[in-house]
């Protein structure tokens, strides 16, 4: 390894995860471990410059202020034990907060400022090939980001003995399966099996109207495609996934509450037994990114919105039909283009078409219709527990309502939903 690491250790700070990401910001890496880690553990840990050890809030547990082991404190390396009984230990200046990390992380540990994309794709490529050997890999590519920059992080590191499969389900957006096919197999040479599962999903679909049981059929039904692949295949022993780092942090530290078990390609039958390599899992959402940019994916990957698992089968409202399915697609590339075009797409957190299973009456060339409502959804959003709706300049509005209205089959109105969550929810199932 070739990067410096400042550990901060784990005593029921809520700021763990914000403290690690602006070291990391000042160009040091570092990583957040529970309190009761032993100082074997830590020595064994590559150059680890300095501790942090971060209390708040949650240090007292079941009427017991946990504390890390005696000798932590006597080790080689500077500590700082940041923890003011219960207020904010760091300040809530971000100006000031950075010069106390800054002073610690360099003037009191000397630690280098050699954290950097550079360094990281070549400790991955290393320790990928010293974990694999000469065997086989199996990845399952969404063309979302994390699965994108695990497969390029594999190419770069054992090349063909990754085997990358593409569920295309029906429910992905416009030119994503495309894009997966030129990316991966075009360009980066890589083996790509992919699967044309479109009418299985969308025959399993069929009158299922209910939103959970439309996701639950989604998630089991890819499963199944995955599981049938991959026994197909013969030698593999390893099976990569696009875990990152919040996933390991929000699965619960020991002195906070689990948050939610971190997901994956969970559910496959006891029988297929695989070793896991989950090259991200140490990386906050902004570095994949960053990592998935070094390693030379298109922006449009390494930078596109949050999508849903189920994908646009949530947006076309109850029970999913093909027309209305198609409906969702084209309005919602028309909203991408025009977003893009007018500079908001890095601005707005999320942005998409939904279309409910109604229709209403309206008039084209003079003669009546009958067709679906396209509604517009733009939200922004820190912590995706609340959001606020985007402020759309109407002309822009107006412009996209007249491109959906002409060139999308089957629609002749279109609504912008101006409801902020709470009481909306994102999307709309
Ligand atoms: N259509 C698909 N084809 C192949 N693999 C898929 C597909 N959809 C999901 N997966 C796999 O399931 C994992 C979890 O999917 P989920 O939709 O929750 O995305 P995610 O955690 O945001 O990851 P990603 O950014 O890679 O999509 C993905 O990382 C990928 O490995």
């Amino acid at each position: 390894m070739k990067q410096d690491m400042i550990l901060i250790l784990d005593l029921g700070s809520e700021q763990n995860a914000q403290i690690a990401r602006e070291i990391r910001a000042l160009g040091v890496y570092s990583e957040i471990h529970p309190h009761d880690i032993t100082l074997a553990e830590v020595k064994a840990l590559p150059n680890v410059k300095g501790i942090i050890l971060n209390g708040g809030p949650n240090r007292v547990v079941d009427g017991v202020e946990v504390d890390v082991s005696r000798d932590i404190y006597n080790c080689d390396v500077p500590v700082l034990l940041a923890d003011h009984k219960g207020d904010a230990p760091w300040p809530a200046d971000e100006a000031e907060r950075g010069r106390a990390l800054s002073n610690f992380v360099f003037g009191v540990c000397g630690a280098q400022a050699n954290w950097n994309m550079e360094n990281f794709i070549a400790d991955q490529v290393e320790l990928i090939r010293r974990q694999v050997g000469d065997r086989n890999v199996l990845l399952a590519l969404s063309g979302g980001v994390d699965s994108s920059v695990v497969a390029a992080l594999l190419i770069k590191a054992i090349g063909k003995q990754l085997t990358c499969v593409h569920v295309n389900h029906g429910l992905l957006r416009k030119g994503e399966p495309e894009q997966v096919v030129q990316v991966f197999r075009d360009q980066m040479d890589a083996n790509l099996i992919y699967v044309d599962a479109v009418d299985r999903f969308l025959d399993k679909l069929a009158g299922v109207a209910e939103p959970e049981q439309k996701r639950k059929i989604i998630g089991a039904e890819f499963i199944r495609v995955f599981e049938e692949e991959a026994r197909k295949l013969e030698g593999i022993d390893f099976l990569a996934q696009g875990t990152i780092y919040p996933d390991i942090i929000e699965s619960g530290t020991k002195t906070a509450k689990a948050v939610k078990a971190h997901h994956n390609v969970g559910g496959l039958p006891e029988d297929l037994k695989f070793e896991l390599v989950e090259p991200l899992k140490m990386l906050f959402k902004d570095e994949v990114r960053a990592c998935g940019a070094a390693l030379g994916l298109p922006d449009s990957m390494v930078y596109r919105q949050p999508f849903p698992g189920p994908g646009l089968g949530v947006r076309c409202l109850g029970a999913i039909t093909r027309d209305r399915l198609e409906a969702v697609r084209a309005s919602d590339a028309i909203l991408r283009e025009e977003f893009a075009a007018a500079g908001l797409d890095g601005k707005v957190w999320q942005y998409f078409t939904v279309v409910p299973d109604f229709k209403s009456v309206g008039v084209r060339d003079n003669k009546r219709t009958f067709d679906w409502p396209v509604i517009l959804r733009a939200v922004n959003t820190v912590d995706a527990m609340t959001a606020t709706v985007e402020d759309v300049p109407f002309p822009l509005l107006q412009k996209i309502t007249a491109r959906i209205t002409a060139e999308v089959e089957g629609v002749n109105r279109v609504l912008y939903d101006l409801t902020p969550k709470p009481t909306g929810t994102i999307e709309w199932e």
